[in-house]
């Protein structure tokens, strides 16, 4: 590929291909009751490799949208630190991008407005042709003058991807992206995040309350259990019948 970079957040400090790698170093976020000190996560501490797809599981309660708030940079870890790329994560970042179960697409912008959310700053002519490509990519050539509403809720998950990675971050994390979609479009959507993985590279943490969907996805499987790692395993060495007597389903 041979893109030129741009300015300010349309260009993340990444590398075009390759996604950045992940540190957590004893982090811990606790929220805070009228008792004190309630629910929350950690100390966690996890290395994860530039272009690692990593899945998260674990009961309801056990930390994980905590997690990508934390990594996210929307909470601030009250001990400890997260780094992406060598660089501590302080808040929302261009390096990193979100995808959340229903697709949060702005109604008013066509597909195309929507994928080059991301690219402001960005060149009319070369912002035409990332969005395009991306739109390639997932599958929606020809979507772009087209609003959300007159899309599928599969068609509008695939918008929110190549929204996501049409800025080539260096970390994209999915919280839940293709459970409210049925089975069939679920297990498409799924193969063909593994091809955009593949290509772009990026880093990835796809946090999933389906155990065969974190297996069949991830390299590797991070189970929470009361906001602790009770598991972290390459995924090919555990099975669905592991994790559920681990996490106790
Ligand atoms: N805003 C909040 N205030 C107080 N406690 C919270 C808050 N958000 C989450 N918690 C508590 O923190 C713990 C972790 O919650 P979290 O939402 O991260 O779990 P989860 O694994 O994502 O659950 P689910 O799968 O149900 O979404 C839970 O005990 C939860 O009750």
């Amino acid at each position: 590929m041979t893109t030129t970079m741009n300015r300010a957040a349309a260009a993340p400090r990444t590398a075009e291909r390759g996604g950045a790698p992940l540190t957590l170093d004893g982090v811990t976020y606790h929220y805070q009751g009228r008792r004190g000190q309630g629910a929350g996560v950690g100390p966690l501490t996890l290395d994860v490799p530039g272009g690692e797809f990593l899945c998260v599981v674990g009961p309801s309660g056990s930390g994980k949208s905590t997690l990508l708030s934390l990594l996210a940079g929307f909470l601030k870890p009250q001990r400890g630190q997260i780094s992406l790329g060598g660089e501590v994560v302080r808040g929302p970042h261009p390096r990193l991008t979100l995808v959340q179960q229903e697709a949060a697409l702005f109604p008013w912008l066509t597909v195309a407005g929507n994928v080059a959310f991301g690219l402001r700053g960005v060149p009319r002519a070369e912002r035409d042709a990332r969005v395009q490509d991306a739109l390639r990519q997932v599958g929606l050539d020809g979507y772009g003058p087209r609003r959300p509403h007159e899309l599928s809720g599969g068609q509008r998950q695939r918008v929110a991807l190549a929204r996501a990675l049409v800025t080539r971050p260096g970390l994209l994390l999915l919280d839940e992206p293709f459970s409210a979609l049925d089975h069939a479009t679920r297990t498409t959507l799924a193969d063909e995040l593994l091809t955009l993985w593949r290509q772009s590279g990026v880093t990835v943490v796809f946090v999933t309350h389906q155990l065969e969907e974190a297996l069949h996805l991830g390299q590797r499987v991070v189970a929470l259990r009361g906001g602790q790692v009770a598991l972290d395993a390459p995924a090919a060495q555990t099975s669905v019948d592991d994790l559920k007597r681990l996490l106790g389903e």
